[in-house]
């Protein structure tokens, strides 16, 4: 199966997250004077605080992920879920992005019949609500940092599915 790529808007990606953009469709005012605008509240952070015993308490953490770019054609063989928080990513430079991600299937895997490729614009970051199928970072440009904001310590926070071997889901180009 060839994923086909989509622009990333806030109205397709709802089921899955939040868009993190500074435009006109988010709510705004001033602030500081009229100094700076406040483009409020774009997403939800959450994050389970009980964790488990023998690891740092849980919390929320900021964290930079230094992408390399990816080749293509791409074959993608898993998805992740993080059960206990959200996490966003932020593009700290001006590098576009993909991101893949799937509706909640049955016996608690994803459904790949719903996997979506999102084309993410520099300007655009993605907050996974927590429990979002999602591919791990797809950076298109070298050493491509994003800003992570996601559950730090409790334990484990990771799902992975791994997809059968018959039948391969590919992007074909970075665009
Ligand atoms: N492993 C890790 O922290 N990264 C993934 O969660 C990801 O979504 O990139
Ligand atoms: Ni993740």
């Amino acid at each position: 199966m060839v994923l086909i790529p989509e622009p990333l808007t806030a109205k397709a990606f709802a089921p899955f997250g939040d868009v993190i953009e500074a435009n006109e469709a988010a709510r705004s005012f001033l602030i500081n004077g009229g100094t700076t605008e406040r483009f409020h509240d774009l997403a939800v952070v959450t994050a389970e605080a009980e964790g488990q015993a023998g690891h740092e308490a849980a919390r929320v953490g900021i964290s930079v992920f230094r992408g390399q770019a990816r080749t293509f054609p791409l074959t993608i063989g898993m998805l992740e879920r993080h059960p206990k928080g959200s996490q966003a990513f932020m593009p700290l430079q001006d590098q576009a992005y993909f991101v893949v991600v799937a509706p909640q299937g049955e016996n608690d895997k994803p459904d790949l019949g719903g996997l979506r490729l999102f084309y993410a614009s520099s300007k655009q970051g993605v907050n996974y609500h927590q429990g979002t199928w999602h591919h791990p970072l797809l950076a298109l440009s070298d050493n491509a940092d994003f800003l992570v904001v996601d559950r730090i310590g409790g334990g484990p926070n990771c799902d992975e599915f791994f997809f059968p071997d018959d039948d391969p889901i590919t992007i074909d180009a970075a665009l």
